[in-house]
This record gives C-alpha cells, sequence and structure tokens, in this order.
C-alpha cells in the first residue's frame, strides 16, 4: 500500500503561481487529475515524480519525501506527456535503456515482463518510429514500469488517442489498478476520469477545487446553475409552462426563434421538459447547453 501526501504544495515559476497551496492524499487504485489546460497538472505531477521542488510544502511517498531521494524513485514511475521517444530504438531496446538506467536486476527478464504487462510483445521487436499513437504511449507505460513501481504517473496519456486506442488504454489501467498500484493520470476530459477514476481530483488555477468519487464530482457540477436553448413549435406557450415548474429560474424570449432557459437543477430539467412537450403537444427542435464548457465547469466549482 502506498500512501502520496501532497501537504500544503505550491510551485511559482517568477511571477506565475502554477500550484497554489495544494493538500491532497492519493492511496492505491486510479486517480483522475482533471483541470482545464494550464491548470497545474503537469507541475503537480513533476513534484510527485520528485523531478520538481516545491516552492513550498512537501510531497511524500508512505511519510518519505520525494524530492531527491533515489530509493523513492525506485518507487515511481512517471509517462510523461512528451510524444518524442528515441524512434531509432526498437520497443524492447526502448524499455531496456530504461531498466539499466534504474539498475534493474535481471534487465532482460524485467523488459520482457513491462512488454507483456502492455501487452506489446508481437511489436518488440519494430522500431518505435512504426508505433501508432496508442502503441507509443503503451510503450512508454512499458518504460515506466519496468523497475515495478507501485506509484505510476501518466500525463495526459488519453492524448491523441482514437476510441479503441483509448479503451485498450483504460483497460491496461484498471488492470494495474487492480494490482494495488497508486496511480495517478491528468486529462482535462471529464468522460475519461469519469469511465477510470476510482477518485477524482480537480485542479482549477492551480488550486484543488473540488475532490472526491465520481459521482460527488459530478454531483457539484449538474447541480450548479446552468442554461439551455430551447427551441421548439410554440416557444411563448412552453416558456410559461415551463416557468411553472421547481427546477426552472428564469425563461428568456430570444426573439420568436428561441428560448433562454435558467435551471438549478440539471437532472430534473432534463426529465421535464420532454415531459412538459409531449403533454401539450409542443414539439421540442432543439435543446442545447450553452455553458458547458470545461472551463464554466470548472469556474463554478471554484467559485463554489
Ligand atoms: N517552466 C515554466 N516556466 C514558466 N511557467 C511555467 C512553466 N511550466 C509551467 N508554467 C506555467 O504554469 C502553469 C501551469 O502549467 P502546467 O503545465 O502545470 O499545467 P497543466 O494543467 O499541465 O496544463 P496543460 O494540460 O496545458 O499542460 C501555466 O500557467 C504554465 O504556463
Amino acid at each position: 500500500m502506498t500512501e502520496l501526501q501532497l501537504s500544503a504544495v505550491s510551485r511559482w515559476y517568477g511571477n506565475v503561481v502554477a500550484v497554489n497551496d495544494v493538500t491532497m492524499h492519493l492511496g492505491p487504485g486510479i486517480t483522475g487529475l482533471l483541470g482545464p489546460n494550464g491548470a497545474g497538472k503537469s507541475t503537480l505531477l513533476s513534484m510527485m515524480a520528485g523531478l520538481l521542488p516545491p516552492s513550498a510544502g512537501t510531497v511524500t511517498i508512505d511519510g518519505t519525501p520525494t524530492r531527491g531521494n533515489i530509493a523513492i524513485y525506485r518507487q515511481i514511475g512517471l509517462v510523461p506527456v512528451q510524444e518524442s521517444l528515441y524512434d531509432y530504438l526498437t520497443g524492447t531496446q526502448f524499455v531496456r535503456l530504461n531498466a539499466d538506467l534504474q539498475k534493474v536486476p535481471s534487465a532482460a527478464a524485467a523488459t520482457a515482463r513491462a512488454i507483456g504487462l502492455v501487452e506489446m510483445a508481437d511489436a518488440a521487436d519494430r522500431k518505435v518510429s512504426t508505433y501508432s499513437k496508442g502503441m507509443r504511449q503503451r510503450i512508454k507505460v512499458a518504460s515506466a514500469l519496468v523497475h515495478d513501481p507501485s506509484v505510476l504517473l501518466l500525463d495526459e496519456p488519453f492524448n491523441g488517442m482514437d476510441p479503441i486506442q483509448r479503451r485498450h488504454m483504460m483497460d491496461l489501467l484498471s488492470r494495474l489498478g487492480q494490482q494495488g498500484r497508486t496511480i495517478v493520470f491528468s486529462s482535462h476530459i471529464l468522460e475519461e476520469v469519469e469511465q477510470i477514476a476510482r477518485h477524482v481530483e480537480v485542479v482549477v488555477a492551480g488550486r484543488a477545487a473540488a475532490s472526491g468519487d465520481f459521482s460527488q464530482i459530478r454531483r457539484l457540477m449538474t447541480d450548479r446553475p446552468n442554461q439551455h436553448l430551447v427551441r421548439s413549435s410554440d416557444n411563448r406557450r412552453l416558456a410559461t409552462l415551463l416557468l411553472a415548474d421547481q427546477s426552472v429560474r428564469g425563461v428568456r424570449l430570444r426573439g420568436d426563434k428561441a428560448l433562454e432557459v435558467e435551471s438549478d437543477d440539471f437532472g430534473r430539467f432534463a426529465q421535464v421538459i420532454p415531459r412538459i412537450a409531449k403533454e401539450h403537444d409542443i414539439r421540442l427542435i432543439e435543446v442545447t447547453p450553452t455553458d458547458e464548457s470545461l472551463e464554466s465547469v470548472f469556474g463554478y466549482l471554484v467559485g463554489a
């Protein structure tokens, strides 16, 4: 059981505060580090890996500071976001490089084992330059796992993958999580995190904005005030009917063409609007959330 603890951690680059007073406790299984671009996720992962010193606060693994501690580095595997690999090496050579750097005993066997874990044995003797995006990510994971670390940190591991590659990587991370490893991956995509993370940490503008299991985070996000653009066969009548429901806070006619509806109970609103339309024989043409961008969701969480 490996516990990763961040205590009042901050990191600034000159005048830029990238991470601001973050405290989190991460245990075995998969944690999703969710936040928009520039939120400080990469900086947090680098500090967890011991590569970057915090400007203030401490990062510890099972109570020991990560920074500058070679014994602790043996417990950590990091999959960086960078795409560029040593293209002229084969998959096996690429993974072996890290085994040698980490002074892994029986490096050849460890390399084969790590490659097997990510299901790349068939392609292991091919040059990395011939790999697809998904295969590149997997060989990076094999390289990070070659010394059998108990903590695996991954920076945007699903970036640029197609749905099949993404599924494959999710299955792999789930398997690794079930083995009792402490896995942390960053993402700016809600659905990725929802599908595999046991625990979610939301980071916005360098601060820890929310944490919990996914249903808690999802509830925080959907219970917030939200707006929809609605077009129907009778906007004026629909407006009156919607206003009578407790989930609706306000309705504004946008000319004759559409309605802007503000609700503070997304779940109820989503059920009520088709029911009202059906009962009153009004045809719904469009119901579109207008403020669903991640930034607005995160903005709400930070303000909350
Ligand atoms: N070496 C650096 N020098 C100066 N500013 C930096 C440096 N690295 C990161 N920053 C700044 O720190 C903030 C957080 O960056 P970071 O890369 O950690 O965020 P992120 O959540 O990983 O975003 P992204 O997904 O876009 O990489 C940003 O404002 C970024 O511009």
